[in-house]
């Protein structure tokens, strides 16, 4: 049988302080991630582990649904449930690479209920090795334990897949019919990177820029309307430029009023989303003079990005599905 398994990054178990301080320590663990000398990170790490889990766990708390949870997790476990009913006569099903469900665990059900052949999509439209890679170590290293390892094949970046950008756009006309005011600018936002991966030969600035093109071309902006920027830095070193809220301030400063922002990169709501565009963003930019700033929200559940899924799921599994 023919098994497709989405890697998501992962979420905590819950918004506390030990969830955060358990979920942190794997994420921040993995030398995709955090590319220093281990010994050194050792004891930075000791010192975060101290710090963060609670200001992170509040910060979770803001986005954590009283009946859903996680918004993450909530998500992904919709685009599962929904895209099984597109591939009825296989196991579809979605592993975490962080925290639970972990990917061990959900192939390893996999191959016991008969997979023979693994269609994989890592659920990140951008290639980057802090991402994509690490959700292929993940299930690399757990199949080193297996005896009967299924056939693999990986679902490559689609970060300008017709079906991902026309489904950004069919997502950002809808929210667009519910503002009551016109957005006069557009702020594409991605996750940063340290400039230092980018330059050793991480391709992830490559993918944006190429997302970013074919999204801004589809939405017929002219120049003048769109900046694509990156957010959400880590530790002290130089990221990515520019940055998403030094931009806001000088957008804001320059009479720009209403911005619409859009989060291609995240192909569900999170905390990255939610909380940091949504509400820390927002307040920077009302703070410097804007007056609305919206956040689009990611692909999520919705039924284009499903068929999206579909489309790019279909093309990689040709032969096997
Ligand atoms: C050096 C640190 C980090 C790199 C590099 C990084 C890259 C990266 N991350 C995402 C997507 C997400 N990151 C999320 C949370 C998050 N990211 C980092 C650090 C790095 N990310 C931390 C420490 C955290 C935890 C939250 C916090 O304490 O601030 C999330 C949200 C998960 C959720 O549960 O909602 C996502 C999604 C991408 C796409 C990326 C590189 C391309
Ligand atoms: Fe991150
Ligand atoms: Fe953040």
């Amino acid at each position: 049988m023919t098994g497709i398994l989405l890697i998501q990054l992962g979420t905590p178990d819950e918004p506390t302080a030990p969830a955060l301080r358990r979920y942190l320590r794997q994420f921040l663990g993995d030398p995709r991630v955090i590319e220093v000398n281990r010994i050194l990170w050792w004891f930075i790490l000791r010192i975060i582990l101290l710090i963060r889990p609670a200001r992170s766990a509040a910060k979770y708390r803001r986005v954590w649904d009283a009946k859903t949870g996680s918004p993450l997790r909530y998500f992904s476990l919709r685009q599962v449930e929904l895209l099984q009913k597109k591939f009825p006569n296989c196991i579809v099903r979605c592993g975490m690479q962080i925290g639970n469900p972990a990917v061990a665990e959900v192939v390893e059900e996999m191959i016991a209920q008969g997979v023979e052949r693994l269609i994989v999509m890592p659920m990140y439209p951008q290639y980057s090795a802090t991402t994509t890679a690490s959700a292929t170590d993940v299930l690399f290293k757990h199949l080193m334990n297996i005896r009967h390892v299924p056939a693999i094949r990986i679902v490559p970046p689609y970060y300008a897949h017709p079906a991902y950008i026309d489904a950004l756009v069919s997502i950002i006309h809808e929210e667009e019919g519910k503002l009551s005011w016109k957005p006069d600018h557009y702020l594409l936002s991605f996750h940063g990177i340290p400039q230092r991966y980018a330059k050793s030969g991480d391709p992830y600035a490559t993918h944006v820029t190429r997302t970013t093109q074919a999204l801004v071309k589809k939405l017929n902006l002219t120049r003048d309307k769109w900046t694509q920027t990156y957010q959400s830095l880590f530790g002290r070193e130089e990221w990515l430029r520019p940055y998403t809220d030094d931009t806001l301030e000088k957008l804001a400063k320059k009479g720009v009023k209403k911005i619409l922002a859009i989060l291609p990169g995240f192909t569900v709501d999170c905390l990255e989303t939610i909380d940091e565009i949504g509400l820390e963003s927002k307040e920077v930019f009302e703070h410097a003079g804007g007056e609305h700033l919206r956040a689009c929200p990611c692909l999520n559940d919705h039924a284009v990005w499903i068929s999206a899924m579909e489309t790019i799921i279909r093309e990689e599994g040709q032969g096997w599905l």
